[in-house]
């Protein structure tokens, strides 16, 4: 059996960012001594490079790592796909997008709010960076915690008057509480899931754990030029060597009341049930180019992954998928030429999986 032919286990990878976090990554991943820092995020299974203005001498920042077990001396997951892109990705993907898997998928635990931000569309990617993928996301709210007396929230959406003039007069004036009570603030739980389009304006808040799948690259427009615990951002993390003006077009100022916000680009997950689930997450205004299903197997089911590839987070439960052990968050990149697929659960309760998929080809 080829590698392609099997699930792998994938190492998590931590990323640095501009924001402090990570007390509960450390945890998950049994680390001596957990504690926030500057490595908030966990990539997995993926094959982009961070991009961390300050850090480009680091090579290769962001990519995975196959676990040694899976039995290859080539680990890294991208150079693996590279081999033999039909055989990880599928036939059907790799007519259409090559050798990029088109999916990223993160774990986000943050200790203080990210700066306020928005992402590039498809449309802009293309136009400014001259990339066929935008950074669209949705997340996955799986947990979090009370920082200094608040509870997790995010910031989400312009609301009802803020135009470019008065987003560019705040951004001018460096009015941070100005931008903060532009956007709704939303208390986020776990099990709430959020689609955020290209050029939403959000930030997520302190305390938020969560899974975020996404368009693969790192684009990310931030016109607050000094974090919230101080550190100051040089020009190009804001507009990526777009200049300010471009990064201010790329803003969606349409005008959300919280109803709206809340009718469109919000769901749910049924994390606590226990009873039999396979569930694709969504929201009315999805139409994300990525897929993300919830399982909750109680004994025996399979992935089908619709016949492609598919980055599995467990949460929950012990068992196997495949020949490969999974619990609390074992990350898995499951080829869309993996044979067995059937997932077990070994402890007598559901074991509880996210399934992301690329955008359906
Ligand atoms: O602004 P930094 O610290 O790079 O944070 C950027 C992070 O923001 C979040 O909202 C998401 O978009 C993450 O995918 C991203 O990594």
């Amino acid at each position: 059996m080829t590698i392609a032919e099997k699930p792998l286990a994938v190492d998590p990878t931590r990323v640095w960012r501009t924001y402090v976090g990570g007390r509960i990554l450390d945890t998950v991943y049994g680390k001596e001594n957990p504690g926030d820092g500057e490595f908030p995020e966990s990539w997995l299974a993926s094959v982009v490079s961070a991009r961390n203005p300050g850090r480009e001498h680091i090579d290769g920042e962001g990519l995975s790592f196959v676990s040694k077990d899976a039995g290859t001396e080539t680990k890294s997951l991208k150079s693996l796909i590279e081999q033999d892109p039909a055989a990880f990705l599928g036939k059907r993907h790799v007519d259409r997008f090559g050798s990029d898997p088109a999916l990223l998928v993160k774990l986000i635990d943050s200790a203080e709010r990210l700066t306020i931000q928005a992402h590039p569309t498809r449309k802009d990617s293309l136009r400014y960076f001259n990339s066929p993928f935008g950074k669209s996301e949705f997340w996955v709210i799986l947990g979090g915690r009370e920082i200094d007396g608040q509870k997790p929230y995010v910031l989400f959406g312009f609301k009802p008057g803020i135009t470019r003039e008065k987003w560019r007069r705040l951004f001018e004036a460096q009015d941070i509480q100005g931008m903060i009570d532009a956007l709704h603030k939303i208390p986020v739980q776990p099990g709430d899931v959020m689609a955020v389009p290209g050029g939403v304006p959000h930030a997520i808040g302190p305390g938020c754990f969560l899974l975020e799948a996404q368009e693969p690259t790192d684009f990310t427009l931030r016109p607050e030029r000094i974090t919230p615990k101080g550190r100051v951002l040089p020009e190009e993390a804001c507009h990526l060597g777009a200049g300010f003006e471009s990064m201010l077009d790329m803003f969606d100022y349409t005008p959300y009341t919280p109803e709206e916000l809340r009718g469109r680009f919000i769901g749910s997950c049924p994390l606590d049930e226990s009873g039999e689930t396979c569930l694709p997450l969504t929201v009315p205004a999805m139409g994300m180019p990525f897929r993300v299903n919830y399982h909750a197997v109680p004994g025996k089911g399979e992935l089908n992954s619709d016949g492609g590839f598919a980055v599995v987070l467990c949460l929950e439960g012990e068992g196997s998928l495949g020949d490969v052990p999974v619990g609390p968050y074992t990350a898995l990149f499951v080829p869309a030429g993996a044979v067995n697929r059937v997932i077990e659960t070994s402890s007598g309760k559901p074991l509880k999986l996210l399934e992301c998929l690329p955008e359906a080809t």
